[in-house]
Formats: structure tokens, C-alpha cells, sequence
């Protein structure tokens, strides 16, 4: 079995993480597309840069080794078959229709060595960078005016949403924007390839070729037995059912998935935005969606079936019986306050990042909800944000764990 990865719990002391350095993917945000590539603002990316080093750099000193997606992917893309491979898989996927362009784009991608091809993909490719003398399909001569051949992948730092680490397997997500369907093939290239995910194989428990949506943000691990699906804006029930069956099926120690159905909109997009795991027994939740919310279980039934409830006792009840404690506790963002949680919550005030039982990185904006914790024994560790969280993530959202310890 793969021992690289190995996450049981939200809580495990942190001894690996996968994170991206925000690059220059962020400077190719304009006001006209913002929406479309689902940022709010345009973050300034040496700040950017200077804060997510940070977050690496308390990651590191409290005993996480991180990897960088972008050295990861480099890695694996030396190999020129598998560079190959990579590009025509890529530029399918980018609509590239025309036989020519897509050429031209190639050859323009292999000009760069591995790793300047790697950030040139994930930072998008004007036209004015390649020459083409004709239009090669009606698309180009009629949309003219639009400035890029292949977007760029600004959300590629929030590594939590195109896979996630359950047990010791890995789901590989289907995004559902369009503006992030692209960012999951580095992953698929990564488990596939480098040898610490392949060396043996790292079973895949959902994979992005599947038509449902699933994204990371949406699952959390709450212990070795119990993992909590969102049913999103972003993760849809079917995928959750898929993944319930193949960690049954598969001799994991899993044997229930709860359901948390959250209302469909861009404040609540995944559940790690409204809800996190911070010890044994505390969870962080904005109280703007403790009533809307419905719970669903998901158990293993005879022959490989599955069995479906919804269980209507109140979400700390549930939380606790999934856990085997007499009772959680639910600590509200921005101490329930109307304005104070709606201002922290849209800053990922609810998105905490656990790193060991009780200790977690926080962006350090969220004073309130930062102080509350702290209060409620919480070791707080915050990080400059200013910049981060114009991408609508916070420290979970920017970090993919791969191992955990054991709690
Ligand atoms: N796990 C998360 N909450 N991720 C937040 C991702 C934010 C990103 N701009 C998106 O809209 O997809």
C-alpha cells in the first residue's frame, strides 16, 4: 500500500501538504473576466506571493514538508513522452479546435523548458505571443478581441479543490466551473507519474473523467471512520454516492459518509467555506447556514449496496454521534454577530486550516472569529491575507494535505 498519502482525520498533525505558488496565472486577471475565472478582485501578486510564503513557511516550521504542485508536475513533465502526452491532452481540453493553432501553441510551449512550459500553462497564453498570419478557424476571425488562446488558471492555489486525500487514496475531482476543469490534469499527470504517488499505486476514489462534480472544498475527513461530503454549489449527490461506494468497496476503514446538503450559492460555494474541523471536538460554522442545513447518512449495506438516511437531529448532535463523544462543540464565525460573521465569513473566516488537534492557520483579518478561538483554547497561528484572500480561499482552500498522523 502507498504510505505517501494518508489523511484519517481534519486534525492529524500535518507532515505533508501539497501547495501552488500564486504566479503570474494571477496577473492575467482583467475586470472584464473576473466572474468567468471566479475571483472578486485583482490580487497584487508580489504581496500575494510574500503572504503565501508565509503560510509555507509556518507550514514548514511546525513540521509539515511541503511540496509544490508546480515542481511536482515539472518533475514528471521532463520525460518527453509523457511532456507529449500531457500537451495534446491539455490543449484538447482547452477547445483548441483548429489542427494549426494547436500546433503553433505546441510548438510555442515547448520552446520554454519544463518548468517555464509548466507556469507559462497555468498562467495562460496571449494571442500577441503567437504569431499566426491567417485565422485558422471562424471562432478566432469573429472573437477577435478576446486577448488569450489558453486562459489562464488563476484558482490553481487552492490546491484543496481538484483532489482530495481520504485514507490512502486520493479522489481526483471534476471541477464544476469551466474556469477550473483544466487545473485537475496536472494532479491526474502527478499521481500517475511521480513515483511517490505511483510506487505502488495510489488508488483513486473518484476521478475526473466522471460526469458528476466533486470538488475538494466539499470533503472533509472527520475521522478514520466518518468522512462529511458538502452537496454544493460545486459537489453534486451522485459524485458523493460514487465515492461512498469505492471507499466501502475498497477495505478502507470508512463506513459512513455524511451528507451536509448547503444552500447553492457563491458565499457558501464549498463546505470548507462555512464549516472546518479545529479539534476532537470543536468545529468553526458559520451561522448563516446552521438552519438551512440538512444531514443525509450514507452507510454500508449487505452486498455492497448502500443505505440512505436523513437524519434530522440537530448538526451537533449528529457530529457527535459520528464521532463517538458525548457532544461537540459549534463555534460560531464572528461570534454570530450578523455583520461581523457575513464580513469574516466572505473572508474565509470559517476556513480554517487544522495542523495538529487544536492548533490552526488562520488569515489573520478575521480578528474576531481569530479571538474566539483563541478563547476557546484554540491555538491560533494567523497570516497576513490581504492579497490571498481576494480568491475567495483561506488556509484549507490553499492547501491539499497528503499525510497526516494518526490521532
Ligand atoms: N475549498 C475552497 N473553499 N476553495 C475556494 C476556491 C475559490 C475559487 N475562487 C473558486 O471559486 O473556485
Amino acid at each position: 500500500m502507498n504510505q505517501f498519502v494518508n489523511v484519517t482525520s481534519e486534525i492529524g498533525k500535518l507532515k505533508r501538504v501539497m501547495l501552488h505558488r500564486p504566479g503570474y496565472e494571477v496577473e492575467n486577471l482583467v475586470p472584464e473576466y473576473l466572474g468567468r475565472l471566479l475571483f472578486d478582485d485583482i490580487p497584487f501578486l508580489k504581496i500575494a506571493q510574500q503572504e503565501h510564503d508565509k503560510f509555507a513557511q509556518v507550514l514548514r516550521e511546525n513540521g509539515a514538508e511541503v511540496y509544490y504542485l508546480e515542481e511536482l508536475v515539472t518533475e514528471v513533465l521532463k520525460d518527453e513522452k509523457i511532456k507529449n502526452e500531457f500537451l495534446d491532452e491539455f490543449l484538447n481540453e482547452s477547445e483548441i479546435t483548429s489542427h494549426s493553432l494547436k500546433e503553433a501553441l505546441k510548438g510555442y510551449l515547448l520552446g520554454f523548458d519544463t518548468r517555464g512550459m509548466v507556469d507559462k500553462i497555468m498562467a495562460g497564453v496571449r494571442k500577441k505571443e503567437v504569431e499566426i498570419k491567417e485565422p485558422t478557424s471562424l471562432v478566432e476571425l469573429m472573437f477577435d478581441d478576446y486577448p488569450f488562446y489558453l486562459d489562464p488558471m488563476p484558482n490553481l492555489y487552492f490546491t484543496r479543490d481538484p483532489g482530495a486525500s481520504i485514507g490512502n487514496g486520493i479522489t481526483l475531482n471534476k471541477m464544476r466551473m469551466d474556469a477550473r476543469k483544466r487545473e485537475t490534469l496536472f494532479l491526474k499527470y502527478v499521481i500517475k507519474y511521480n513515483k511517490l504517488f505511483n510506487n505502488p499505486e495510489t488508488p483513486l476514489w473518484y476521478e475526473r473523467s466522471m460526469p458528476f462534480a466533486l470538488e475538494g472544498g466539499d470533503e472533509l475527513v472527520l475521522s478514520d471512520k466518518v468522512v462529511a461530503i458538502g452537496c454544493s454549489e460545486r459537489t453534486s449527490a451522485e459524485a458523493i454516492e460514487i465515492v461512498a461506494k469505492n471507499l466501502f468497496n475498497s477495505n478502507t476503514s470508512f463506513e459512513k459518509v455524511l451528507v451536509f446538503e448547503i444552500p447553492k450559492c457563491r458565499a457558501f460555494m464549498h463546505l470548507d467555506t462555512v464549516f472546518t474541523m479545529v479539534d476532537y471536538d470543536k468545529f468553526t460554522i458559520h451561522p448563516g447556514i446552521q438552519g438551512p442545513l440538512s444531514v443525509y447518512e450514507i452507510t454500508k449495506g449487505a452486498n455492497n449496496t448502500l443505505k440512505f438516511k436523513h437524519n434530522t437531529s440537530p448538526v451537533d448532535r449528529i457530529l457527535a454521534d459520528a464521532l463517538n463523544l458525548s457532544s461537540v462543540e459549534l463555534i460560531q464565525c464572528g461570534g454570530g454577530d450578523f455583520i461581523i460573521a457575513g464580513r469574516e465569513q466572505w473572508n474565509d473566516g470559517s476556513n480554517t486550516l487544522a495542523i495538529a488537534p487544536g492548533v490552526v492557520v488562520t488569515y489573520e483579518r478575521n480578528y474576531v472569529t481569530n479571538e474566539i478561538l483563541d478563547k476557546k483554547g484554540i491555538k491560533v497561528i494567523s497570516i497576513p491575507s490581504s492579497e490571498l484572500s481576494r480568491g475567495r480561499g483561506g488556509p484549507r482552500c490553499m492547501s491539499m494535505p497528503l499525510y497526516r498522523e494518526k490521532i
